[in-house]
Formats: structure tokens, sequence, C-alpha cells
């Protein structure tokens, strides 16, 4: 076969050359920023708060489960413990209960009882995270699917503020634990969603792919990006990162011991007894908290059901992205996941205007919103 190949063209050298980049340590916030849409902030808790809300959700992590799913004809468990918790929002008139439905999903349907409420730990980092956020978000370019933020009546204002409305949580226990290469469903988060994912305990690595789209396959390769998260650093995947790459925590042959630095403040403080150092002992684990914000126009209310009568899920073509504005998603039946491995055909293109969804980023400047 290779003497009927014909001799590579200029072009084709030069893509020759791009095939077979070695994987890339991102070891530093800045390198993070250059080659993915994700940006890297190192101790962004107080040190006391990263420490507590570690071991808190150690305890908690006892409870959590292990995702089960059909994959063709077999159940399969993922491996680490998850665990999903609603932010009462009060005030502003959002309450846990409506996210019952998304809770189920994160579960893959086996969950019934309404999801856990942020415990006082959760709450204190997600103050703090969210400020992260929204300061890094003022100093980037938005996409038109973006979801525009909450529109006074009156005026043309929209508050641009992120807010975490629910969280996932995570646990890896040991090396070997970890989750395989995936996107995010945008469900409920809706086109080009803002995660903030805060990692505490054991050093992991988290690794990125891009998924290159079919006209450029030809021209340029993936490479694989490693990321190295310490206890109390952020990864704020941006938007586009769920639309563009997936993502995974490999299992590693070693990890190094959790070993924290307790504050002297803690152990004397009134709130634990002196020495309770002790109670912080080395850890195994990490532990990782997604901060996410659910779209009050994708809410569970308004997401179409397949053929089985069950919520479908939110995919991007990932295969054929194209521009940031015209790209396509999918409402997909899921009730295999869950039905013994039985779904349905259901596939539709999601259409934002026709599902009266948005208003998004794009929006804001179209003839369309100046009239209304
Ligand atoms: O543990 C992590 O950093 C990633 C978790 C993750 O990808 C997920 O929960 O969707
Ligand atoms: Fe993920």
């Amino acid at each position: 076969m290779t003497i009927l190949r014909q001799p590579r063209t200029q072009e084709q050298s030069k893509t020759h050359k791009i095939r077979g980049l070695p994987p890339l340590m991102l070891s530093n916030p800045s390198m993070v920023t250059e080659h993915t849409p994700c940006t890297l902030h190192l101790s962004v808790l107080p040190p006391d708060l990263a420490c507590r809300l570690f071991y808190v959700m150690i305890g908690a992590s006892k409870k959590w489960q292990r995702n089960k799913w059909w994959l063709f004809d077999r159940v399969v468990e993922s491996p680490h413990k998850t665990s999903f918790f609603a932010r009462p929002m009060k005030a502003s008139g959002r309450n846990v209960d409506e996210w019952q439905e998304a809770a189920r999903f994160w579960y893959n349907g086996r969950m019934t009882d309404p999801p856990e409420e942020f415990l006082p730990e959760m709450e204190q980092a997600c103050e703090i995270v969210e400020k992260v956020v929204n300061e890094e978000l003022k100093k980037r370019n938005r996409y038109p699917l973006e979801y525009a933020g909450t529109q006074e009546k009156d005026l043309r204002y929209t508050k641009p503020v992120w807010e975490a409305n629910v969280a996932a949580a995570n646990c890896y226990e040991g090396a070997k634990e970890s989750v395989g290469f995936h996107s995010d469903q945008l469900t409920y988060l809706g086109p080009y969603p803002t995660i903030a994912s805060l990692s505490l305990g054991t050093t992991r690595v988290f690794r990125l792919r891009e998924v290159i789209p079919i006209n450029q396959a030809e021209s340029r390769q993936a490479r694989t990006f490693n990321i190295p998260l310490t206890h109390n650093s952020l990864t704020i995947m941006h938007a586009s990162c769920q639309e563009r790459f997936k993502h995974s925590i490999p299992p590693q042959s070693t990890i190094d011991l959790f070993r924290p630095t307790v504050n002297p403040d803690i152990a004397t403080s009134s709130k634990a007894s002196p020495g309770s150092c002790v109670t912080y002992p080395p850890s195994n684990c990490r532990i990782n908290i997604t901060f996410r914000f659910y779209r009050p126009d994708f809410r569970p209310q308004s997401i179409p059901k397949c053929d089985c009568g069950v919520p479908t899920i939110l995919r991007p073509d990932m295969k054929s992205r194209t521009d940031g504005e015209t790209e396509k998603y999918w409402w997909t039946c899921y009730a295999g996941a869950q039905n013994d491995g039985k779904g349905c055909k259901f596939w539709r293109v999601m259409d934002m205007e026709r599902e009266g969804r948005g208003l998004c980023v794009g929006d804001l400047n179209s003839p369309k919103t100046d009239e209304e």
C-alpha cells in the first residue's frame, strides 16, 4: 500500500509535523490561559476554610453514591463517588425543590428525595468563588449564546452576574479513582456555560483534550493538556469549554498524601477543641466541587420529553461546531442510561427562539431586542 501512496504535499507535511504532539503539562495559571478555555486560580479560599470544607466533605462523602448507568447491555459504575447539592435561595424566590428533577438526573434517575442543601462551609466557599468568577468574566469576551443575566423589566439592563445555584461534588479516594473523558451535559446549563471547579485535598491531574471538528481533522490534531490541581485551587471552565473540549481525571500510579497545614487559630477557636488538628489526619482523597449556574430558561419544566416519556438531555454537536454563533445542540433520549439500556431514537435540534429560551448575550444588541 505504501508504494501506491502519493508523495506528501507541503501542506500535508506541515500537518504531519502537528500530529503526534506529546501531552503538555500546564503547570501554572498563565499556561492554562494560553492553551485552554479555562483559568486556574491558586489558593482561592482562606486556608482554614479550605481545610474545614475538605474534612466536612470527606465526612459527608461516606453517604455519597457511585453513579450507575446502562452502557449497551451492561450496567457500569462510576469509579468515584458523587453527590448533588442545591443552594437554598429563598430571597430570590427559588428553593431547592425546583431542582429535584435536575438532581434525579445527576444520579441517572435513581434519586427520589429532594437534593441536599449546600452545607454552611460550601455556602461560604461559594460566595468567594462567585467573586473570582465574576471578576474573571468581566475580562472576557462573551459568546452570543451565553446567558445574558437577569433583565430588568423597564431597562435594557442586564445583571452580568454569575450566580451558582447548584453544585456537584466528587470524591476520589486513592490514586485509581477517576472520571473518564466527557463534556458536561448542557441540559440545565444551556449553551456556553461557565463552571467553577474547586479542588481540595490530594493533587490530581485534570486532563483536557479538544474535539477537532470534522472539517479540520485533516489539518490539525488535538493535544492532551494535563493540569495538576492542587488543594484550594479553582479551575474555571469558561464558555466554549464544554463545546470544544472533553475533560477527565485519569487514574494515576501514585499520589502524594494531603497533609493539612492547620492554622493554629482553628485548633484553639471556640468551634474546635484545643488540639483538634489531630482530627485532620493525612488523606489520600481529593474532593471536587463544581459550582454551577442552572439557567432559568432551561428549568426542568422546560426540558422536552422523548418518546419514552423521560426528559431528554442536551448535547452540543462537537464534531461540526463552527464559529461560536451557529452551533447546533441536540435534545436526545436519555432513557437508555436508566431503562435496561433501552432508549428511543428521539433526536431534535434545539431551537432557542422556537422554544422561547433566552435572553442570550447575542440577543442584547440584536434589532429584535431593541423593538421589544
Ligand atoms: O473532579 C473534577 O475535577 C472533574 C469532575 C467532573 O468533570 C464532573 O463532575 O463533571
Ligand atoms: Fe465534568
